[in-house]
């Protein structure tokens, strides 16, 4: 994108199109060897028959600097799972699958709730976590490097990109997330366009000034599900367990880390991926869902700071973030024009309409459950209850990547 500008509590590495993928690969080879890469992969059984998945594997053959490469499972059958190991056989690097619906795994979840420790509900949180579990189990990598696998425009200037800030001992941060737009023939990245970023400025307006809400804002793309972390903070980082995912995990890294040592950068040209339906005669599913467990992340990081919510609050918020919004609507508008994009203004209003409800439903439902669904623990803690965990996981991982049908 065309600026260097720096905006914000953190530093933001842009891509000015002024070197090549093989440089910067270049630059990561030469210190992987002390800081070692593993990239974890969340997949599903639909991303497994798609064709994005296909392209990402034929991409990631041809890096050198990645030690290991983990691919979490959700949702997959035995026949499914088998299909995994043949389509993940073809990479060069040591890979290993996680079979999360598989017995071996199922019965260290069990071991947890027997131990009173929430693993969280089946989702994307939860592979990942027991991904990060099993690359600290390991001991093999220094850095941890996570993307999904629905990027259907995806390439290893992505990868390399995400890696170097984290791997690159000269820049030493800690954590550092992606960013781009997600732009075809219109703009896409509805949740993070027409609701998380008005949603957050209507937040500093009612609470004033506020370290963690300026922090968040600095996020180009706050749902970018791309970033890479040193694997330290893996074990310090608590999880959450729905789809404020995203969001939570910059607020784990807020916690944890100083600000110094967060970036932000930007990733590619486009990024293009599965679009979800905004589903807003349902709360339960699509971006609905999304933008109140998003509402809801940031509500309880909130109060866990000290803020404190009422129902007028969330009344006031309701319609401060719709005057946002239809101002947002506005600024888009001006965009797509002089860029020739496509502008569908009843849609645009349709989304924010819906997001209104949404922080309204999301205000109820913290007002009834202020604590909401818990976080994973960090793995120190279930080290602590379980001291022989992770040999177990290593044991149950061999146990499913080394059977054969
Ligand atoms: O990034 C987002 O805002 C959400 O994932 C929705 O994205 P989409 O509008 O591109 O489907």
């Amino acid at each position: 994108m065309g600026d260097f500008f720096q905006n914000g509590e953190i530093t933001t590495i842009h891509r000015f199109d002024t070197t090549t993928i093989e440089k910067i690969e270049h630059g990561i080879e030469k210190y992987a060897y002390s800081r070692p890469v593993a990239l974890v992969l969340p997949a599903t059984p639909v991303e497994l028959k798609g064709t994005a998945l296909r392209g990402i594997v034929e991409q990631i053959k041809e890096v050198k600097y990645i030690s290991q490469v983990v691919v979490t499972l959700g949702r997959f059958n035995e026949s499914e799972f088998a299909e995994a190991k043949r389509f993940f056989s073809v990479l060069p690097q040591e890979t290993k699958l996680i079979w999360n619906d598989g017995e071996n795994i199922q019965n260290l979840y069990k071991l947890l709730t027997d131990e009173k420790i929430s693993a969280g509900i089946d989702g994307k949180g939860r592979s990942a976590w027991l991904a990060y579990g099993y690359v600290l189990a390991t001991e093999k990598s220094k850095v941890i490097a996570l993307h999904d696998c629905d990027i259907t425009n995806y390439s290893r200037e992505l990868l390399a990109r995400l890696c170097y800030p984290v791997v690159n001992p000269n820049l030493d941060f800690e954590f550092c997330k992606g960013y781009y737009h997600r732009i075809t023939d219109r703009m896409h990245g509805r949740v993070t366009r027409l609701f998380v970023t008005p949603f957050i400025r209507s937040l500093k307006k009612i609470i004033g000034n506020n370290d963690f809400l300026e922090y968040l804002d600095s996020f180009r793309y706050p749902l970018a599900g791309e970033f890479s972390m040193a694997t330290d903070l893996a074990r310090i980082n608590r999880i959450p367990g729905d789809w404020g995912l995203e969001v939570g995990v910059l607020a784990e890294v807020y916690r944890n880390c100083s600000m110094r040592r967060i970036c932000q950068v930007d990733l590619c040209e486009t990024y293009e991926h599965k679009h979800q339906p905004l589903s807003d005669e349902d709360p339960t599913t699509g971006l609905t869902k999304m933008s109140i467990d998003i509402a809801k992340s940031i509500y309880k990081n909130l109060a866990s700071m000290g803020v404190v919510f009422s129902g007028e609050c969330f009344r006031t918020l309701r319609a401060t973030y719709q005057r946002a919004g239809h101002e947002f609507i506005e600024k888009y508008n001006h965009d797509s024009a002089i860029n020739g994009l496509v502008f569908d203004r009843h849609q645009e209003m349709n989304a924010v309409d819906a997001f209104v409800k949404s922080i309204g439903i999301a205000g109820e439902q913290f007002l009834n459950d202020p604590s909401g669904i818990p976080f994973i623990p960090n793995w120190n803690r279930i080290i602590s209850a379980i001291p022989d965990f992770f040999n177990k996981l290593i044991a149950a991982v061999e146990a499913d990547n080394t059977k054969t049908r």
